[in-house]
C-alpha cells in the first residue's frame, strides 16, 4: 500500500531530522564517553553515504563499525535513507549485505513504502524485486513457520528406507535433551542470530543410540539431499555430549530458541512439539495400553488388536495441534487498538488478546468469544492476518484482526491483569522502544508484534 502522506511534510521533517542529528553529534563527541556516543559519528556519517550514494564508505563502515539495520531516533534505516532518494546502488549493497526490508520507521512506513511514496520508482523495484526473491509468495511467514525441509511423508511409512537413512552417512541427526536442542553459537557479530542447530552424523550419535531411543524423522533437505532426523536423549549426561561437539550446548528453547536462525527455528518447532507428544502421550488414549512409535514418530498405534483406535481413522494416533487465534481488536473509529497483559507477561509487555478454539468453533467466533471473555468488548467482522507454530508445546496461532462494536473494558481477572485501549502514536512508541513509561510489545519473532506492525503500516497515511 503506497501511504498518502503530505509529501512536503515528509520532506521537511526529513531535512530537519538531519539538522538536528548532526548538531546532536557534534556535542556528543565533545562532552560524553559511552560506547554508543562514540560509535555515532560512524552512525552519522553511514546514513550520510546511504542518503548520498557513496557506496564505498558505506561498506567500509559496515565491515568495520555499524549494523546493517542501525536506525536512527525516527526509526530510519540506511535503506530507508537510499530509497528516499532513489540511491539504487547503495540499495544494492545494503541488500547483498542482508539488511531487512521489513523495518518500520516511526511513522509505520518500510523502505519501500518510502520509495514508492517519493516516486522512486526504480529504488522501489530493486527492493520488491529482492522481497520477491526471498519470499515467492510473497506472503508473510512468521518466525517457527520457516521449515524449508520436505517433510517427505510418503517415505514414513517405508520402514526399509527410513532404516536404511538412519545408518547412511549422509544422514544428520539433531540432539534433544528434555526438549532443549543441541546448538552451536553463531560467531559472526554481523548476525542478529544467535544460535544455530548442530547437526551430527550417524558416526557421531551412533553409541548413543538404543534399541528405544526415540528416533523422529524430520525431512529431507532438498538442497542437499541429507534426511534429518531428531534423537531423544533425555536422561543421559548432558555435559557427555560436548565430546561430540565442544562448542556445542543444550538450549533452554523459551525464551532462547527466539534467538535461532529462522529456518532452523522453523525445524525447531516441528521437533520439539513432535518429541514433546511422543514424550507425553505413551499410553493409548482410548484403552490405556502400550503403544508402538511407527511412520518414522509420526504416529503411535496400540498394542491391543482389539482397541476402537486400530479400527478406522483415529486422531489419537497422531500428533497434536491446538489451534488457538491471536487477535488485534480495532475501535469502531478505528483509531485504537486493544491490547491486554496476561499476569505471566514481563513486567511493561503489552499484547494481542489470544485463545485456544475450541470444537465445532470456526476462528471468528473464537474471536469473537475470547475477546469478550478476555477484556468485556463485543467484536463484530474477523479478518485473518497469517499464522504462526508456537511450539510450547504444540499451538497454531491464528493471527486475525478483529473490529470492535463496542467500547468498554471488563477485564477477566483470572486471565488477565489488564486491557486497555492505545491509540497508534502510543503502538508506534511501543513498537519502537520510545515509550517515555518503557512500554513495549513483544518482539518480531512473535506474530502479535507483526499483526500490531502491520495495523501500523496500513494506517500510515491516515494521521490518526
Ligand atoms: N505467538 C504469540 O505472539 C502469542 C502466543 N500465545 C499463545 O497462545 C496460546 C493461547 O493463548 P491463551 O491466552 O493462553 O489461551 P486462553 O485465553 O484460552 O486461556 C488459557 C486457558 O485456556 C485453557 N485451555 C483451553 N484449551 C487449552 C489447550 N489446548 N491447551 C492449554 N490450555 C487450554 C486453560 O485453562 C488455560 O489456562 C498459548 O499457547 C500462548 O502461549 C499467546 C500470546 C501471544
Ligand atoms: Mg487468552
Ligand atoms: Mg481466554
Ligand atoms: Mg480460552
Ligand atoms: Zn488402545
Amino acid at each position: 500500500m503506497v501511504p498518502r502522506l503530505c509529501k512536503v511534510g515528509l520532506f521537511f521533517k526529513s531535512r530537519k531530522r538531519f539538522k538536528i542529528f548532526r548538531s546532536v553529534s557534534v556535542i556528543n563527541m565533545s562532552s560524553r564517553t559511552g560506547p554508543e556516543d562514540t560509535k555515532k559519528p560512524f552512525v552519522d556519517k553511514y546514513f550520510e553515504c546511504a542518503e548520498n550514494g557513496n557506496k564505498e564508505e558505506l561498506s567500509f563502515l559496515l565491515k568495520s563499525t555499524v549494523n546493517v539495520d542501525q536506525r536512527n531516533e525516527k526509526g530510519w534505516t540506511a535503506l530507508m535513507f537510499a530509497a528516499r532518494h532513489g540511491q539504487t546502488g547503495v540499495i544494492e549493497t545494503l541488500l547483498e549485505k542482508g539488511c531487512d526490508t521489513n523495518i518500520v520507521n516511526k511513522t509505520g512506513q518500510t523502505a519501500q513504502d518510502i520509495a514508492l511514496f517519493w516516486d522512486q520508482n526504480l529504488a522501489a523495484k530493486l527492493i520488491e524485486a529482492h522481497m520477491k526473491e526471498e519470499n515467492p509468495d510473497q506472503q508473510l511467514r512468521n518466525f517457527f513457520s520457516l521449515n524449508h525441509l520436505d517433510r517427505a511423508s510418503e517415505k514414513r511409512k517405508d520402514k526399509d528406507w527410513l532404516q536404511a537413512k538412519i545408518s547412511d552417512e549422509t544422514s544428520q541427526f539433531l540432539l534433544l535433551s528434555e526438549l532443549k536442542p543441541f546448538v552451536l553459537p553463531i560467531k559472526d557479530k554481523t548476525s542478529k542470530w544467535r544460535y544455530r542447530l548442530c547437526w551430527l552424523d550417524h558416526n557421531k550419535i551412533s553409541s548413543h543410540l538404543t534399541s528405544d531411543t526415540v528416533i523422529l524423522f524430520l525431512g529431507i533437505d532438498h538442497s542437499s539431499s541429507q534426511s534429518l532426523f531428531a534423537i531423544d536423549v533425555s536422561g543421559k549426561e548432558e555435559s557427555k555430549f560436548k565430546d561430540l561437539q565442544p562448542e556445542g550446548s543444550f538450549m533452554v528453547p523459551f525464551p532462547g530458541s527466539l534467538q535461532m536462525e529462522p529456518s532452523d527455528a522453523g525445524i525447531f518447532a516441528e521437533a520439539r512439539s513432535m518429541m514433546d507428544w511422543l514424550e507425553r502421550y505413551k499410553f493409548c488414549a482410548t484403552c490405556g495400553s502400550s503403544t508402538d512409535i511407527t511412520e518414522g514418530g509420526h504416529k503411535r498405534v496400540c498394542r491391543n488388536q482389539e482397541c476402537k483406535s486400530n479400527k478406522g481413522i483415529h486422531n489419537t494416533a497422531y500428533p497434536r495441534t491446538d489451534p488457538s487465534v491471536i487477535m488485534l481488536v480495532i475501535s469502531a473509529d478505528g483509531k485504537r487498538c486493544l491490547l491486554g497483559r496476561k499476569k505471566q507477561f514481563p513486567a511493561k509487555m503489552w499484547s494481542c488478546l489470544a485463545g485456544f478454539m475450541e470444537p465445532g468453533e470456526s476462528i471468528e467466533d473464537t474471536v469473537r468469544r475470547e475477546v469478550e471473555e478476555e477484556s468485556g468488548v463485543k467484536v463484530g467482522r474477523v479478518d485473518y492476518h497469517s499464522s504462526q507454530p508456537w511450539p510450547f508445546p504444540a499451538s497454531l496461532m491464528l493471527g486475525t484482526i478483529a473490529y470492535a462494536k463496542t467500547e468498554d473494558i471488563k477485564v477477566d481477572e483470572d486471565e488477565m491483569e489488564d486491557a486497555q485501549w492505545f491509540r497508534r502514536p502510543e503502538i508506534v512508541q511501543m513498537l519502537t522502544h520510545q515509550h517515555p513509561q518503557g512500554l513495549y510489545i513483544p518482539p518480531e519473532q512473535a506474530i502479535a508484534h507483526q499483526i500490531i506492525k502491520s495495523w501500523v503500516r496500513n494506517t500510515a497515511s491516515s494521521n490518526l
